[in-house]
């Protein structure tokens, strides 16, 4: 069984933290500061949030329950995603926040450029350490998702008193590559490990790596995309920040060739972010079971950009 998930922290109590341990740029301060802006958004009049826009087929924009996609099994979760670029000249979450909330959240978007530049940062580390762990080109996959995305997702779930009757966001294996993700301090957040689903402890200074289908299929299976759920609390209000990493659209997805070679067959056809992403809006819920349908869809509906 390969890694699911594991827990990084920041450095110990500095303010700031310029080099970690991890070589990270982020800090306990930075965490609590995109943490506490959370209610900027979802402390506005419903009228606003459904004013803010969204595009059908695509997961940006401001959703209660995903009620305008799903007819059942809503979750009880509000949820504001948008994308992040890399981008060293214009600040577009800045942007992107003035365009959608108005002049007013301009603040508001400077906490999740910084915050999404830190992530985005990380997520550079994050791909090194996977490759040496895996005994490939230590560069190969921070090189490989460089001129990637991120979709950046805000979870805010309100007190439910009846957790038998639905969850905070259904069992799932995130598509994307690694999801980088911010709980505050009240827990919700399982795993499925070892044939139970078990707490993650929140913790304001870590952050919990997520591995996700993208990379289970650029490690040709070695890495396991990890089966997670977030559960309701019946009396506390609950935050979350999940950074989901994605390859370009249009890039083909498939494990380095050494790999390949290495263990002697493939395990997923190749195909793009741009397909699976695709998949999960229009044809498949996401779901413990969205890659191997999606496999199924790839080989079914002659959309295999290459044989296996
Ligand atoms: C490709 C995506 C679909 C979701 C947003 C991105 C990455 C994570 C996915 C999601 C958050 C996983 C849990 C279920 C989901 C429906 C949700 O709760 O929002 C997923 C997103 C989505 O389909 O919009
Ligand atoms: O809120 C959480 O802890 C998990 C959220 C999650 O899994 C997701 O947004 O994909
Ligand atoms: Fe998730």
């Amino acid at each position: 069984m390969g890694v699911l998930f594991f827990i990084i922290t920041s450095c110990k109590n500095k303010p700031t933290c310029q080099q970690g341990s991890f070589g990270q740029t982020w800090s306990t301060s930075l965490l609590k500061a995109a943490s506490e802006e959370i209610d900027s958004i979802f402390k506005l009049p419903l009228e606003r949030k459904l004013g803010i826009p969204r595009k059908t087929g695509l997961p940006q924009g401001y959703s209660g329950g995903h009620a305008e996609r799903f007819t059942k099994n809503l979750t009880w979760n509000e949820t504001f995603t948008f994308d992040y670029y890399e981008n060293d000249a214009e600040p577009l979450v800045v942007d992107h926040f003035k365009s959608v909330l108005g002049q007013d959240f301009e603040c508001s978007g400077w906490v999740y450029q910084k915050y999404c530049q830190a992530m985005w940062k990380l997520s550079g580390v994050l791909f090194e350490l996977l490759a040496v762990c895996l005994g490939v080109d230590r560069k190969h996959y921070k090189k490989f998702f460089e001129d990637g995305y991120s979709i950046m997702r805000l979870n805010f779930y309100p007190p439910c008193n009846n957790s038998a009757l639905t969850l905070g966001t259904s069992p799932h294996y995130d598509p994307s590559s690694i999801t980088i993700l911010l709980q505050e301090r009240v827990e919700g957040l399982e795993v499925f490990s070892n044939n139970k689903w078990q707490t993650v402890r929140p913790r304001p200074d870590a952050l919990v790596i997520i591995i996700g289908d993208t990379f289970m299929a650029s490690s040709n299976g070695i890495y396991k995309s990890c089966l997670h759920r977030a559960v309701v609390n019946g009396e506390r209000e609950r935050r979350s920040l999940a950074f989901f990493v994605t390859p370009k659209a249009d890039k083909v997805v498939r494990p380095p060739q050494d790999l390949i070679c290495r263990e002697g067959t493939r395990l997923y056809p190749d195909f793009t972010w741009s397909q699976l992403l695709g998949f999960t809006q229009k044809h498949h819920r996401v779901d413990a079971a969205t890659f191997p349908s999606f496999v199924n869809w790839l080989s079914s509906s002659k959309n295999l950009l290459s044989p296996l």
